[in-house]
């Protein structure tokens, strides 16, 4: 039997490759803020038990969330970096809510555009070491000389994965691998690199290029035509 999860969106980021007059998980997607879409997506799966929001110290747009007041949410001041950020989030869970939590997902604010089917599977997945959703590279991976505009090498693409989120991993070792990458000066830009810092092998589970992570401005113009196709073919559902 799968135990309920809790989920951690990391949502205290400014958004500045996004270049917008608002933090980018603040910004419209046909008519709600891709926060409030990312958070519907866990809200009613029977096998969430809560989720957690990280936003920013001076976020003056969550008080005005539709999820803020809704007993499965809990929002927490998030950190510098999107590793801080959820670090606090695990303290948060395991000092305050629920220190027997044994797995927690960990899932983008701005990737809105996930759906139930590659929830449940990230979620239904069972793995000793974590799990995280990826793409498999589809195109030619060259890797640059450093320092130089030419390319070094052609890179094998077999063995080369796209990360997203959900990442799923056990909450106190997550955290503490999240602290020694911070103690040893390590930047870890996903869960998964903090469980490789500390000899993990997380299994890449399949996940979707609908999956987007909205960064750039024509993000949210591709997240725009990619939501319409998939509410009006129900596959977000
Ligand atoms: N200190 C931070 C930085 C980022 N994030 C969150 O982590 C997710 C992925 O990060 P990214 O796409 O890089 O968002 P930003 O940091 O906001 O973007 P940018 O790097 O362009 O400023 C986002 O949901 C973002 O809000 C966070 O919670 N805390
Ligand atoms: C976690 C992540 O979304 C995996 O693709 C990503 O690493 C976080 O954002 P960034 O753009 O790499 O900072």
């Amino acid at each position: 039997m799968i135990e309920p999860l809790w989920v951690i969106i990391p949502a205290a980021g400014v958004g500045q490759r996004m270049q917008a007059n608002c933090p980018k998980q603040y910004l419209s997607l046909e008519g709600q803020t891709i926060l409030d879409r990312t958070i519907d997506i866990f809200i009613s799966h029977p096998l969430i038990a809560g989720v957690l929001v990280g936003v920013g110290e001076n976020d003056a747009y969550w008080p005005d969330s539709k999820w803020r007041q809704h007993d499965l949410v809990h929002s927490f001041i998030g950190g510098e970096e999107r590793s801080d950020t959820v670090q606090k989030g695990l303290h948060y869970l395991l000092d305050t809510l629920n220190p027997q939590q044994q797995d927690v997902l960990v899932h983008d604010a701005a990737r809105p555009l996930l759906s139930q089917e590659a929830l449940n599977r990230i979620i239904n997945h069972h793995s000793e070491q974590g799990a995280l959703l990826a793409m498999p590279a589809k195109d030619t991976i060259k890797r640059q000389v450093i320092d130089s505009l030419s390319v070094d090498e052609t890179l094998d693409r077999d063995a080369i994965w796209l990360a997203q989120t959900p990442q799923k991993f056990p909450a106190q070792a997550l955290l503490s691998a999240l602290k020694k990458a911070q103690v040893q000066g390590v930047v870890v830009t996903d869960e998964c690199s903090a469980m490789e810092y500390v000899g993990w092998h997380p299994d890449l589970v399949v996940g979707e290029s609908s999956n987007i992570k909205i960064t750039l401005p024509e993000d949210l113009l591709i997240a725009e035509a990619l939501f319409s196709y998939l509410s009006g073919s129900n596959l977000l559902n």
